[in-house]
C-alpha cells in the first residue's frame, strides 16, 4: 500500500476560534475515507488544509511528493449569462492526461458534451465536476459533499461511480457526506469528526457507535450499541472503531 496523506495532531484555530483539534488519519492508494460530522464541525476546513488552500496549522501534514489530487467542489458558482457548453468547461482543466472525451466516458456522461454548463441538472453537474478531476489522473480524489442538489437515488448512484472509479483507477480518495448511510456501501472507512475525531473505523461500526447517535440526534441507537459493546466485552470480540479523544 502507498502513502498518499498523513496527518500527526493537526489543529486549526481560524479568527480565535478552535476549528480542528488532534486530527490525525492517514490516506492510502486504493483506500475511500469518508469524513461525516455535524454542520461547522470542520469537514470543509480540513479537506482545504489538505488542498493546500487553508494554512496556519499545528501538527504534521504529510502528503507525498509531486501528489496529482482532483478535487471536486461542492457547488460550482457559474455566471448565468456567461455561454459555456460542457465540452468547454472540461477543456479549461489544467494538467489533463486524458481527453474530454475520455473522462466524459468514465462518467457516462458523453452525450452531455454540448451541453450548456447552465443547463445541467444537479446529478449531470456533479458528474461534469468529478469527470474535470478525473482528467488529470489524480492519485488522491477530494470531493466535498459531491451529492449535494441530487435526489436520493441519484445520490446512492453517484456514490457507487466514485467507488467503481475509485477501484479502476486505484486512486486514494477522501470525501465529505453529510449522510453515512447512503455512501455506507461506497466507503472503506468513515472518520466522525466534531472538531475532533469522535470515532473512526468501518462504515457499519462508526453507525452503531454511541458518539456518532449522540451528534445524529439517535440516542435509541446509542444505548443500543452501549448493549452491544458490553455484549461484545464480555466475548472479547471488541468492534473496529477507535474512539479517539
Ligand atoms: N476563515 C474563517 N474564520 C473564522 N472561522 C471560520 C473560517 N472558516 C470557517 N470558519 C468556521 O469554522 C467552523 C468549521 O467550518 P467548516 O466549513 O469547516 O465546517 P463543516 O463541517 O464543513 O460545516 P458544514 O457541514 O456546515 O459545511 C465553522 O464554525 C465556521 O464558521
Amino acid at each position: 500500500m502507498m502513502r498518499l496523506v498523513e496527518l500527526t495532531d493537526v489543529g486549526l484555530t481560524l479568527g480565535g476560534n478552535v476549528i480542528l483539534e488532534r486530527v490525525s488519519l492517514t490516506l492510502e492508494r486504493g483506500e475511500i475515507l469518508t469524513i461525516v460530522g455535524p454542520n461547522g464541525a470542520g469537514k470543509s476546513s480540513l479537506i482545504k488544509l489538505v488542498l493546500g488552500l487553508l494554512t496556519g496549522h499545528t501538527g504534521t501534514l504529510w502528503q507525498k511528493p509531486r501528489l496529482r489530487v482532483g478535487y471536486v467542489p461542492q457547488k460550482l458558482h457559474l455566471d448565468s449569462v456567461l455561454p459555456l457548453t460542457v465540452a468547454r468547461f472540461m477543456s479549461l482543466s489544467h494538467g489533463r492526461k486524458l481527453t474530454v472525451t475520455q473522462a466524459l466516458a468514465k462518467v457516462g456522461a458523453e452525450r452531455l458534451a454540448e451541453r450548456s454548463m447552465q443547463a445541467l441538472s444537479g446529478g449531470e453537474m456533479q458528474r461534469i465536476l468529478l469527470a474535470r478531476a478525473l482528467m488529470m489522473q489524480p492519485e488522491l480524489l477530494i470531493l466535498d459533499e459531491p451529492a449535494q442538489g441530487v435526489d436520493v437515488h441519484g445520490q446512492t448512484e453517484l456514490y457507487a461511480l466514485i467507488k467503481l472509479l475509485a477501484d479502476e483507477l486505484q486512486c486514494g480518495v477522501l470525501m465529505v457526506s453529510h449522510d453515512l448511510h447512503l455512501v455506507m456501501a461506497s466507503t472503506h472507512s468513515v472518520i466522525c469528526l466534531n472538531q475532533h475525531i469522535c470515532c473512526h473505523g468501518e462504515p457499519e461500526d462508526v453507525a452503531r457507535h454511541p458518539e456518532f447517535a449522540r451528534l445524529f440526534g439517535r440516542p435509541e441507537l446509542a444505548q443500543l450499541a452501549v448493549y452491544t459493546h458490553h455484549h461484545d466485552c464480555d466475548d472479547e470480540h471488541h468492534g473496529d472503531v477507535r474512539h479517539v479523544g
